[in-house]
């Protein structure tokens, strides 16, 4: 290798490890000064050496030209969505199908329901090959292109594993307020929520505006069987996506009863709005992959999981304003 070359190779590896660190791990090992001086002296390596670019080089997240259209992708393995639970009756009669169905031995693990964008990202010996929306479960659109933008979604996988993995895109509350506050100010039609606006900027054909949006994920499953990895509980999956360095939320919790889950339930009530971004509910999964597949699924959604969904926001001011009026 000549020393450009290794120049190069150095500059790949150095930004990598400190995207990680900010984008995924949210703590950053060098100030952003440090980090756009080496992005900018790649960016004039490359441009001297363009047979020099990695695919996965952190100057290729924001692709050039819009597309006119996104493709239809069938995924590899169908992307379910979760049945809900409204209160601490319907998540007891939960449990208590679960106890039925697989005795007491078993514990779960509870996780903040992400209010965003399910997406599934696949993998081909650690690169990243394609990204797709959820759709409807069985087809979605592609938009490798957009996703390629989100920094915490990596180009690369720490293991070259092939694997397909499924999360959500969401953009930050303070994100979202500053994209309606310029929005206002161009007299241009505001986002609700901030679930709308992340589909909104993936929906987008031109990935500049995706990659301005300031957009991030949550990975939480792997698409297919997790043995395949040597996994055998969704506790270590979540483990190993981080091993192999996909941003997953910190705030999950191993609970033995379904009483852990109604107090975690509740603490996330209280909390939720100390996030930085938005959740509308807590999801709640059987561990063990063994009790899993003892327990299967139903057409769209896993035996094993149920959603407990916050009561919505307006309708609550809907009932007061009955009442106040
Ligand atoms: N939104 C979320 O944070 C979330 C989660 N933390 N975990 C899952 O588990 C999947 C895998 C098994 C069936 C659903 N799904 C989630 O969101 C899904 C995406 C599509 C429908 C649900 O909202």
């Amino acid at each position: 290798m000549n020393e450009i070359e290794q120049r190069i190779a150095e500059l790949n590896k150095l930004l990598h490890e400190y995207g990680h660190a900010y984008y995924v791990l949210d703590n950053p090992i060098v100030p952003d000064a440090v980090y756009d001086q080496l992005l900018n002296e790649l960016i004039a390596l490359e441009k001297e050496n363009p047979s020099l670019i990695y695919p996965d080089s952190p100057t290729q997240r924001v692709g050039g030209t819009p597309l006119q259209g996104f493709k239809k992708v069938t995924h590899a393995f169908p992307m379910l969505s979760l049945s809900n639970a409204f209160n601490e009756l319907d998540l007891r009669d939960f449990d208590r199908r679960i106890r039925q169905a697989i005795g007491d031995d078993f514990s779960y693990v509870c996780e903040l329901k992400i209010d965003g964008l399910a997406i599934s990202l696949r993998y081909e010996d650690g690169i990243f090959v394609q990204g797709a929306t959820r759709g409807d479960g069985v087809v979605g659109e592609e938009i490798t292109a957009n996703l390629r933008t989100i920094r915490s979604i990596p180009l690369r996988l720490k293991e070259p594993v092939t694997i397909e993995v499924r999360g959500e895109a969401y953009m930050p509350k303070k994100s979202f307020e500053a994209l309606n506050q310029s929005r206002q100010e161009k007299g241009l039609e505001l986002f609700a929520n901030p679930r709308n606006a992340a589909a909104g900027s993936l929906r987008q054909l031109d990935p500049k505006i995706a990659a301005s949006r300031n957009l991030s994920t949550f990975i939480y499953a792997i698409g297919g069987d997790g043995e395949a990895y040597g996994i055998d509980s969704h506790a270590e999956m979540l483990d190993y996506l981080e091993t192999l360095g996909f941003p997953s939320n910190k705030e999950r919790k191993f609970c033995e009863t379904i009483d852990d889950c109604i107090a975690f339930i509740n603490m996330w009530t209280e909390n939720r709005p100390n996030l930085a971004y938005e959740i509308d509910g807590i999801v709640i999964k059987v561990n063990r992959y063994a009790h899993q597949d003892e327990l299967g699924y139903t057409a769209k959604s896993p035996r094993w999981a149920i959603a407990y969904k916050f009561p919505a926001e307006e309708a609550i001011t809907t009932v007061l304003d009955i009442d106040l009026t």
